[in-house]
């Protein structure tokens, strides 16, 4: 932005050049929960009608898999609703007709009285079965909201850790949670429509029996105005979408002009006029866009309110018409004019039910869509795979692994063996792939070639769970869990009761102990500020947190993963001291960056760029001078220096 423009504040200095700004901000990504705002506003009639039976057979499929009771509950309530509502018409014909008849009025109405009865019976009986309806709603929709979520946790669980490398994939996850809580809107939606279908066939049903030419007054009455409120559900959605984004954009601008992240830099240069000024344009422009919108909003709302009249004028013509030509009798005429009225109000729940069908369908397709996408990612069901014994040896044979968009391997094919008892560490700069190893020999990924095998067996030939119980993992980007420390640490073995004696000792050996008896709560302490009287840990108190969860479950295999770059001196050699107790009995594999840690260790693998370029003991690697000599060197003139 090269141009500039002269500024006046309110007292007449000149402001200092402001740099010029578009008219308008840069088009906004479209977000998802605008999906199915935008899809009504962009779909034609045609294309709402053609994809409405499919979304309506996906909530009938999802009502009647979470409650197939209520679901029908609801179907044969509203039918019966619908049945009833025919009957009051015909019960009101009979009444008029009593009414009109010739004679004295207290004979008209005593002959009118049973008909009267019958339609009040009615009545009472259609109010019964729409208290029902709701009930059975009520019932009905929070168990399609867990049934829909829970199927989606079943997936999100389950799928391989490679699915997460896709971007794709965690965007459709967020949108498939969304699509959760449009499964019960798209239900909701769709016993209305249906509420709104059944009321309409009732009244047709209706007008043809008392006299098969109404038919044609109720089409007259109809038809034009449902159009008309199609087209402005329409144009409606367009209003919505276009309020949105002016709302998105009044967002940006307000987290630059009221938020304290930019209240500094917005001072110290100056910008307020700046930022006001695209505040004046960017709304302006959308003001305009918005109050065009608006207008073809009231002219659609307008002109189908003057069509619903002018067709109301044509039934009254066609029934004065069929009148006076004696067609129909005076009662048919009255009762068409009621259930030309009953048959609008159908309507407008119809029209308005179908942009909503419509609308939260798209959600919940973006729901089944994640669904199909993560089906592809299941690890394959669990047959009778044999569970491992203990660790003897463990071999990796020439692994690789790249990652998607990656023009390079991440590991490129690694070999070595690694015996129970042992420790042994894998060092290499940042981003050589030791991580990546790690995740393939604990089983989280799997190597695009190459083979692992747990005592002479490929991962693939063992039972998945009894695998993963042999192993213990404490990863570098560890996950704080919104539990109690307990709780926390218990989750290394999930499947055991939570024994404080246990959870003590695994704190103890992680040096997490002191710490958490001095948490406010000790080891009930709630480790989220989200809940009531919840704290939170420095980065190197979680890692003491994260080692104890591995301590606990004790594995003949544990992999660490940086487990001390946030631990202070003492934390640091507790944690080590605790890992050397392990050699001998059990196996380790540590990734570290601080080579004085492990210079105990049976081997060292050396990585650079994802493959192994050098092994052996430390005392060997020195010997050799190598790139493990060179590092170990360099860290040791650090503290040789101080
Ligand atoms: N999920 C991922 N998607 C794409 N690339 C990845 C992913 N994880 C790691 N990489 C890349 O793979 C390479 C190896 O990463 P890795 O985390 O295994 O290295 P590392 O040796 O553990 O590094 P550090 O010492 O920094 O922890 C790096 O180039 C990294 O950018």
């Amino acid at each position: 932005m090269s141009a500039t423009t002269q500024n006046v504040r309110s007292d007449d200095t000149p402001l200092p050049s402001q740099p010029t700004v578009p008219a308008v901000l840069p088009e906004l990504r479209p977000s998802w929960w605008e999906t199915g705002v935008r899809a009504r506003a962009d779909a034609g009639m045609l294309g709402v009608f053609t994809e409405l039976p499919g979304l309506i057979r996906k909530a009938v499929r999802v009502a009647w898999r979470a409650d197939r009771v209520r679901t029908s509950m609801v179907a044969v309530a509203t039918l019966g609703s619908g049945v009833l509502a025919a009957f009051g018409l015909l019960a009101t014909q009979r009444v008029l007709i009593e009414l009109f008849a010739g004679g004295p009025t207290p004979d008209r109405v005593r002959a009118a009285l049973p008909a009267l009865i019958l339609l009040a019976a009615a009545a009472a009986i259609r109010g019964t079965l729409g208290m029902a309806v709701g009930y059975a709603l009520n019932g009905l929709t929070p168990r399609v909201h867990v049934a829909v979520e829970r199927e989606l946790f079943e997936h999100t669980t389950a799928v391989d850790l490679k699915a997460f490398d896709d971007d794709g994939f965690a965007e459709g996850m967020e949108r498939a949670t969304r699509g959760t809580e449009a499964a019960v809107e798209l239900v909701q939606n769709t016993m209305n429509l249906f509420a709104g279908v059944v009321s309409l066939l009732a009244v047709i049903i209706a007008v043809i029996t008392i006299h098969p030419l109404l038919l044609l007054a109720l089409l007259v009455a109809t038809v034009p105005t449902g159009y008309a409120a199609l087209r402005a559900g329409h144009v409606r959605f367009q209003s919505y979408l276009a309020s949105s984004t002016r709302r998105r954009r009044q967002w940006v601008l307000q987290t630059l002009m009221a938020d304290r992240v930019s209240a500094a830099e917005l001072r110290s240069y100056g910008l307020r006029r700046f930022l006001l000024g695209l505040y004046d344009r960017v709304m302006g422009a959308q003001i305009a866009v918005e109050l065009a919108v608006a207008q073809r909003v009231t002219t659609t709302t307008s002109v189908g309110a003057s069509i619903g009249g002018i067709a109301l004028t044509g039934v009254y013509a066609l029934l004065g018409f069929l009148l006076l030509d004696g067609q129909i009798p005076l009662a048919a005429a009255a009762t068409c004019v009621i259930a030309v009225q009953a048959a609008q109000r159908a309507l407008a729940l119809l029209t308005f039910q179908v942009d909503r069908v419509y609308a939260s369908g798209q959600f919940f397709n973006e729901y089944i869509r994640f669904l199909v996408a993560a089906a592809e990612h299941l690890p394959p069901p669990a047959d009778e795979r044999p569970v491992p014994e203990p660790l003897r040896e463990l071999a990796v044979h020439a692994v690789t692994l790249q990652y998607p968009d990656r023009d390079r391997p991440a590991v490129d094919q690694v070999t070595l063996t690694v015996r129970a008892g042992e420790t042994i560490a894998l060092v290499g700069e940042n981003g050589s792939g030791k991580s990546t190893l790690a995740a393939m020999i604990s089983g989280l990924r799997e190597p695009g070639s190459g083979t692992i095998e747990w005592n002479g067996r490929p991962y693939p030939e063992w039972d998945t769970a009894g695998l993963r119980a042999h192993i213990g993992v404490a990863l570098q980007e560890h996950h704080k869990w919104p539990f109690s420390a307990a709780t926390n640490i218990a989750m290394g073995d999930v499947d055991a009761t939570a024994d404080p004696e246990r959870i003590e000792a695994a704190a103890r050996r992680a040096a997490a102990h002191e710490m958490i008896e001095e948490l406010p709560h000790g080891y009930d302490t709630l480790l989220d500020r989200t809940f009531k009287e919840g704290q939170d840990l420095s980065g190197g108190q979680w890692q003491r947190i994260t080692a104890a969860r591995a301590f606990l479950r004790d594995a003949p295999l544990l992999i660490m993963d940086e487990p001390s770059s946030a631990l202070d001196p003492r934390a640091e050699d507790a944690l080590f001291q605790a890992l050397r107790d392990r050699q001998g009995r059990h196996t380790t594999i540590l990734i570290t960056h601080r080579l004085a840690n492990i210079t105990h260790a049976n081997r060292i693998f050396v990585m650079d760029h994802g493959a192994l370029i050098e092994s052996g003991t430390h005392r060997e690697l020195m010997a050799v001078d190598g790139v493990y000599a060179q590092l170990f060197t360099l860290q040791a003139a650090g503290y040789r220096a101080a």
